[in-house]
C-alpha cells in the first residue's frame, strides 16, 4: 500500500490546473530529450498531483512534435504512480454530443510518426496492451466526472490519427465503420509509453466536435473546437480536483506497477548499459539494481 501521486496530461485547452495547494513549478528533465514544459506538482485535498501541458504553454507542440516518451518519462522521474490524460476528442457516433465526456477503454492507432516506445535499441520489451487503459482509474474518472457536473459515458474507442489535419469524410466514415467512437490525435503513444513505465492510464475525452461525418455539419472548425473546450475547461479542472477525493486512502498495487517483470525478452547480461541508464526512471526498479552493481 501507497500513497497516490496523480501524473495529469492536460491537453488542447487545459493549459494548467489550478487550484494547487503548494504549488511548485520543477524541471526535472528527462532522458528521452525535451519534455513539453515545465511541470507543475502540488495537492489537492492532500493528495500530491503533477500536471504537464501536453502541447506545452501558448499549444506550441503538434500532436506529432509532442514528445511523449519525455513527458511520461519527466512524470515518472517525478514519482506519479498513476496517470490521469485529457484530451479534446471528435465524435464519431451521434449520443457522444459536444460537452459530454467520454472515459475512454479501447484505442486504434493510426499515427504513423511518432516514437512509440522506451525500448528497442539494445534492451528489447514487449508490454501487454490488450486492455490499454486502467479499468481503476477509469472509474475513479468516471465518477469524478459526473461530480463536475459532466455528462459521461464509460467506455468508448478511440482512434489515435497522426494529424495535424482532420480526417477526410472517407476516414471518417471508415473509422464509424471499425466501431470507433471518438477520434483524437494525442492517445497514442501515449497509452503505449504510459504502459511500459508501469503507469496505470486513464483517458478522459472532452467532445468537441462530431468530426466531419455528419451531415450537414460539415468540416471540422477549431473555432468551435476552442469554444467547447473554453466551455469544458472548468469542469475538467472540477473533475481532477473531484478525482482526488474519489481515491481511497492508500493505493493497492496494480497488475500494471509490474508489468515489466515479464515482458523484458533481452537477458539481463546483454542489455545495453546506455540504454538501461536512460530508463532509471521509466524501469527504476529494474535497472537500479544494475547501477549500483547489487543483482
Ligand atoms: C485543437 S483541436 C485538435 C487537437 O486537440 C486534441 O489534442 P489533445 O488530445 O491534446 O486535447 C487533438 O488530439 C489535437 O491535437
Ligand atoms: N475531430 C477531431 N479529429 C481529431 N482530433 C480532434 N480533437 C478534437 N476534435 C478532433
Amino acid at each position: 500500500m501507497a500513497d497516490w501521486h496523480i501524473g495529469v496530461i492536460g491537453g488542447s485547452g487545459l493549459y494548467e490546473l489550478g487550484a494547487l495547494e503548494d504549488a511548485q513549478e520543477i524541471d526535472v528533465g528527462s532522458a528521452f530529450g525535451a519534455p513539453s514544459g515545465p511541470i507543475t506538482t502540488g495537492y489537492i485535498g492532500g493528495v500530491r498531483f503533477s500536471f504537464i501541458a501536453r502541447h506545452g504553454a501558448g499549444h506550441r507542440l503538434s500532436p506529432t512534435m509532442v514528445n511523449y516518451r519525455a513527458n511520461v518519462d519527466a512524470l515518472k522521474r517525478c514519482g506519479v504512480t498513476d496517470l490521469l490524460a485529457i484530451s479534446a476528442v471528435g465524435s464519431l457516433k451521434e449520443k457522444f454530443a459536444p460537452g459530454d465526456f467520454v472515459v475512454v477503454q479501447q484505442l486504434i492507432d493510426r499515427t504513423i510518426s511518432r516514437e512509440r516506445s522506451f525500448f528497442g535499441d539494445g534492451i528489447v520489451a514487449h508490454v501487454p496492451l490488450a486492455d490499454p487503459v486502467c479499468p481503476r482509474m477509469s472509474k475513479f474518472a468516471a465518477k469524478a466526472a459526473g461530480k463536475a457536473g459532466a455528462q459521461v459515458h464509460t467506455g468508448g474507442t478511440y482512434v489515435a490519427i497522426e494529424g495535424p489535419q482532420f480526417s477526410t469524410r472517407a476516414e471518417s466514415n471508415l473509422f464509424r465503420e471499425w466501431g470507433a467512437d471518438t477520434i483524437g490525435m494525442t492517445a497514442m503513444p501515449e497509452a503505449r509509453l504510459a504502459r511500459e513505465a508501469e503507469l496505470p492510464y486513464a483517458l478522459v475525452g472532452m467532445v468537441t466536435d462530431y468530426d466531419c461525418w455528419r451531415e450537414p455539419d460539415g468540416d471540422v472548425d477549431v473555432a468551435d473546437i476552442l469554444r467547447v473546450m473554453a466551455e469544458n475547461a472548468e469542469k475538467a479542472r472540477k473533475l481532477i480536483a473531484g478525482f482526488g477525493a474519489a481515491l481511497p486512502k492508500t493505493r493497492k498495487a496494480s497488475s500494471i506497477d509490474t508489468v515489466l517483470d515479464t515482458a523484458i525478452v533481452t537477458p539481463r547480461e546483454a542489455w545495453s548499459p546506455e540504454l538501461a541508464r536512460r530508463l532509471d526512471a521509466v524501469a527504476g526498479r529494474l535497472v537500479d539494481p544494475l547501477a549500483s552493481g547489487e543483482e
